[in-house]
């Protein structure tokens, strides 16, 4: 579904001094993906660079997700090339990169639904940190103050005792984006974090997303334009598998084959 562009009014897009000369710490190459016959990812390039927010838009079935299961090891490319810190990484499967310090939340909710909101996050603690620390903390059962902000962010802070499952669909997303962020990654990919949130989730969702982005790189696949022109740098707009246009939101926002592929189909939503 596409989703209205009006869910939420952000005040002014992120502040950003993006440092766009440096080396693209992921680049994409001519990447496909084909399914038996059906070609759902075509020479798909980017390039995303420190600092960056970079958001991946398109229509229904443009490849949006499959270019992420691509790059985070779930799906093997049928050809081009992937470069994450400066290593080929093409076809690495997912645990390998997740100790490179990729992570990745999902389109559908994924935590650990008999546990508490907060062993959820300790979980997520004790895979970002090292052994003594993760050792101690394990004893005391004590969240690090990063944690225990995130918690706060999502306000969840009094649910902390709740089984996951407990909790309505929009609270287990905003659970399942604060486990993501507790693990520290160097480049987060993020596949509609605000999608099932209700309006007064979104805002504090966004905050999240950019506060983050401080420590580390963020990709991201998003239907809520809003959110999209809040949160990012740069923006590849995806249709049939392809890159169709590329470039900041405002520039995006002015081709025509943008408007027609996507945008008009929002704004028609
Ligand atoms: N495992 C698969 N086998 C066959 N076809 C697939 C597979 N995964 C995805 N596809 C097809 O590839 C195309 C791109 O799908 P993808 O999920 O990447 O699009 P998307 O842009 O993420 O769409 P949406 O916005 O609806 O989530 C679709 O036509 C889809 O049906």
């Amino acid at each position: 579904m596409v989703a209205r562009a009006s869910l939420q009014a952000f005040e002014h897009p992120r502040a950003v001094s993006a440092p766009l000369l440096t080396d693209p710490v992921l680049k994409v190459r001519a990447l496909t993906v084909q399914f038996k016959d059906f070609v759902a990812l075509n020479e798909v390039s980017l390039d995303l660079r420190d600092g960056c927010i970079h958001a991946v838009i398109g229509p229904n079935g443009a490849g949006k997700s499959t270019l992420f299961n691509a790059i985070s090891g779930f799906v093997k490319p049928t050809r081009g090339q992937i470069e994450l810190f400066g290593r080929d990484v093409t076809a690495w499967p997912a645990n390998r990169l997740a100790r490179l310090g990729l992570a990745r939340s999902f389109q559908i909710c994924a935590i650990f639904p008999e546990l508490s909101v907060e062993e959820n996050m300790l979980v997520a603690q004790a895979h970002a940190s090292p052994p003594l620390r993760l050792l101690r903390r394990r004893l005391s059962g004590d969240l690090a103050p990063h944690n225990e902000t995130l918690l706060a962010r999502v306000g969840l802070t009094s649910d902390r005792r709740r089984q996951a499952r407990e909790l309505s669909y929009g609270r287990r997303r905003l659970l399942e984006i604060a486990t993501t962020l507790a693990l520290k990654p160097r480049l987060l990919l993020l596949d509609e974090p605000t999608s099932g949130l209700g309006r007064e989730d979104i805002g504090p969702v966004v905050e999240m997303i950019a506060d983050a982005a401080q420590d580390c790189c963020v990709l991201l696949v998003e239907h809520n334009l809003k959110v999209v022109e809040r949160l990012a740098d740069h923006v590849t707009v995806l249709a049939n598998g392809a890159v169709l246009s590329d470039g900041s939101y405002q520039d995006v926002a002015r081709d025509h084959r943008v408007r027609a592929a996507y945008l008009g189909a929002a704004a028609d939503a």
